[in-house]
């Protein structure tokens, strides 16, 4: 099995980029869905937010309000470090579970879009990584556009990530979001053929498929050494 990062900047264009992989049948771990399901109503997750932020956080239906979450974690870095530490365990084993059910399916290649895959250290698991990377001013105007937010605000969420451009220098594979769409939909095309090259040896015994075959060789082997000393 092969895990291949996706990750960048905030607006950077990772979900533009797995939607491209998702069109092409490549199956993604969305790690900004799976941090968004462990806080739903009543989860261990919600109840921890709860208990750290106080019942204002909630909306009428007792939801998070995210959109308040965001405003205190995104101008308090105490505020957001205790959100990062309540909800990395959640996070982690929504993504390994999510993998273990791609993996129990038999899906050989497997992009996990990780916002915070670097700040988080998960690109220890990943390999190819690729890092979606936009011009600053380029990154700063979408981001406003997108959140409807002052150029301060997008300023301030840019800059509680590592910069990308360091995100970049670490990068197997990067593309360039600056331009247009049809421009990353042509450097995603080269991009597609390298994740879905044939599995080394190493991945190909992390995939499903590879360890039924050395379970089976190995019940084999024993099966017929006993056989021999019978
Ligand atoms: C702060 C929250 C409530 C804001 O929710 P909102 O719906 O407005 O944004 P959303 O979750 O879609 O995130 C948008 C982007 O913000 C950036 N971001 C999110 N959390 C963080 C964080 N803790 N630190 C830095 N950037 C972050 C990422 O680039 C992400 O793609 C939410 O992002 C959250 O719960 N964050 C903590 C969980 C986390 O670390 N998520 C990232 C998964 S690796
Ligand atoms: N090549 C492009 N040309 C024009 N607009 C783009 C392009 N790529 C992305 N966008 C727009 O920029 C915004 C950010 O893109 P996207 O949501 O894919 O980024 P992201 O990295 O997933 O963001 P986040 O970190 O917040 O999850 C979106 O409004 C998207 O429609």
């Amino acid at each position: 099995m092969r895990l291949v990062g996706l990750t960048g900047g905030i607006a950077s264009g990772k979900s533009t980029v797995s939607n491209l992989f998702k069109d092409a049948r490549v199956p993604v771990v969305d790690a900004d869905v799976v941090a968004r399901n462990v806080v739903q109503k009543g989860t261990g997750g919600w109840k921890k937010i709860v208990k750290a932020f106080g019942d204002e956080i909630l909306l009428d239906y007792g939801e998070i309000d995210r959109a308040r979450l965001g405003q205190i974690v995104f101008s308090d870095p105490s505020k957001r470090q205790l959100l990062n530490c309540l909800l990395a365990p959640h996070i982690s084993s929504g993504i390994f579970w999510e993998i273990a059910k791609l993996w129990m399916k038999g899906c050989k290649v497997i992009v996990l879009d990780i916002p915070l895959l670097f700040e988080t250290k998960m690109d220890r698991w990943t390999n190819p990584i690729i890092v979606v990377w936009v011009n600053p001013e380029t990154q700063i105007e979408r981001l406003m556009s997108r959140d409807s937010c002052s150029e301060e605000q997008a300023q301030n969420r840019i800059n509680t990530q590592l910069a990308l451009d360091w995100k970049k220098s670490e990068a197997d594979i990067v593309i360039d979001n600056s331009g247009s769409l049809d421009d990353t939909k042509h450097q995603f095309q080269e991009v597609l053929r390298k994740v879905s090259e044939p599995l080394t040896w190493k991945e190909r015994l992390r995939s499903r498929d590879g360890l039924i075959s050395v379970v089976m060789c190995t019940a084999v082997g024993v099966l017929l050494a006993q056989k021999n000393l019978l």
